[in-house]
């Protein structure tokens, strides 16, 4: 029998959790973090070690490809976690989605294929599964509900991704039917902070901005050119916040409907540049290139759900983008390209 096929899925789950209440989860249990060197997954841990968790286990994916099925299970096998958070994924920026979508579709899809299998095989008691806010139809009416989810049709420019991340809500979902377990997703907005990838053509806005106005602080260059219109709204939360919401779902959440993680306030990609370019210091002029994408003209969360769960945002854009200004200086010469 190979690891394919669902004999290895757990018989024992199905009758685990009716009565299952969120708790503190146990620190000496084991815990794998799927992406623990990622932008996500680096806060993740980083919280995890804070909190006094004693057995993270992380691989990178040159120890650990997630695409390949079978290692996958075996190392689900060996480490035996009892709790995961599935922060590993293909990821990039607006550019990055458009062009290479095939990639965002079939990557994403075998590696969360892959993990909730082995998971599922191995009764993992809890797994808390990221999606992202660009699941939601184009033209979804403001702020996002979780009850949005396939009621339009999708961003052209993150389609792939976004198919292959309801493709995972689904599944955590179908999970919970079926077996019982007590799975979760959460969906965040667009984030940003230490650890981010700083790639001028692979990154997202934020950190994007942050390396193209440094660079031409410290060569003089009298202008930066950005993309698109600059007319987008988005949403910007911390990555440390969003590591801490992760972890006060886990102990506080529980329900088949995935929960939207975000601040609750966005800014015009203009207002961002600006924000930038303060935070940098960089006094140039910022320029559009209007022939790349917008992208989504405003994907804002609507974050009760969350809040009502008893978590809220607590790092404001000005001191985030202060503080990651700070780690790109740091640790520009070590960025992933
Ligand atoms: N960044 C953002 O703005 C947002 C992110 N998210 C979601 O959060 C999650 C994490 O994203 P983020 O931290 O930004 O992404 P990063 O690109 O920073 O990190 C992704 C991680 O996934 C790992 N990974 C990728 N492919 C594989 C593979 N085949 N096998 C094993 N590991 C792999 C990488 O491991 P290694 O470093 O070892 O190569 C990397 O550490 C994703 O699910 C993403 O969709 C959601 C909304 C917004
Ligand atoms: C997290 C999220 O991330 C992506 O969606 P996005 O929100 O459109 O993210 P973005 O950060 O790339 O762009 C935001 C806005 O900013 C503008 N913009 C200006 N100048 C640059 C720039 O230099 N780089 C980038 N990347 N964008 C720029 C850009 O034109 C757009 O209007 C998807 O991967 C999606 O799948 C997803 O989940």
């Amino acid at each position: 029998m190979t690891a394919q096929t669902t004999e290895h899925y757990t018989e024992k789950a199905a009758d685990t959790t009716t009565s299952f209440v969120p708790g503190p989860l146990e620190r000496t249990a084991p815990f794998y973090v799927a992406g623990h060197r990622g932008l996500v997954g680096s806060a993740i841990w980083r919280k995890l070690q804070a909190e006094g968790f004693t057995d993270l286990i992380g691989r990178t994916s040159a120890e650990l490809d997630l695409k390949d099925r079978d290692a996958v299970f075996a190392f689900f096998a060996e480490a035996k976690p009892r709790y995961v958070v599935l922060a590993a994924a293909k990821v990039g920026g607006i550019l990055a989605n458009n062009t290479y979508p095939v990639d965002f579709l079939s990557e994403n899809l075998r590696i969360q294929v892959n993990v909730l299998d082995a998971a599922l095989k191995h009764g993992v008691e809890r797994v808390l599964f990221l999606g992202s806010s660009c699941i939601y139809p184009k033209l979804a009416p403001q702020p996002l509900k979780e009850e949005y989810l396939l009621t339009g049709h999708l961003e052209p420019t993150n389609d792939a991704y976004a198919i292959a991340k309801i493709a995972g809500i689904l599944q955590i979902q179908a999970v919970r039917r079926q077996y019982g377990l007590p799975w979760i997703s959460a969906m965040p907005t667009n984030l940003y902070g230490p650890g981010d990838n700083f790639s001028p053509t692979g990154s997202h806005v934020l950190p994007a901005m942050i390396r193209r106005y440094e660079e031409a602080r410290i060569t003089g260059a009298e202008s930066v050119t950005n993309w698109g219109t600059g007319t987008p709204l988005r949403e910007f939360l911390h990555v440390d916040d969003m590591a801490e919401a992760c972890l006060h779902l886990l102990e506080h959440y529980d329900g088949d409907e995935h929960v939207n993680v975000g601040t609750g306030t966005d800014v015009t990609i203009k207002e961002l540049a600006h924000q930038v370019a303060a935070a940098v210091g960089y006094e140039g002029r910022i320029e559009w290139d209007t022939t790349k994408p917008d992208g989504t003209p405003r994907k804002l969360m609507d974050v009760s759900k969350l809040a009502a769960a008893g978590w809220t945002a607590r790092i404001p854009l000005e001191e985030g983008l202060r503080t990651t200004v700070d780690w790109y200086r740091e640790h520009q010469d070590g960025i992933r390209e």
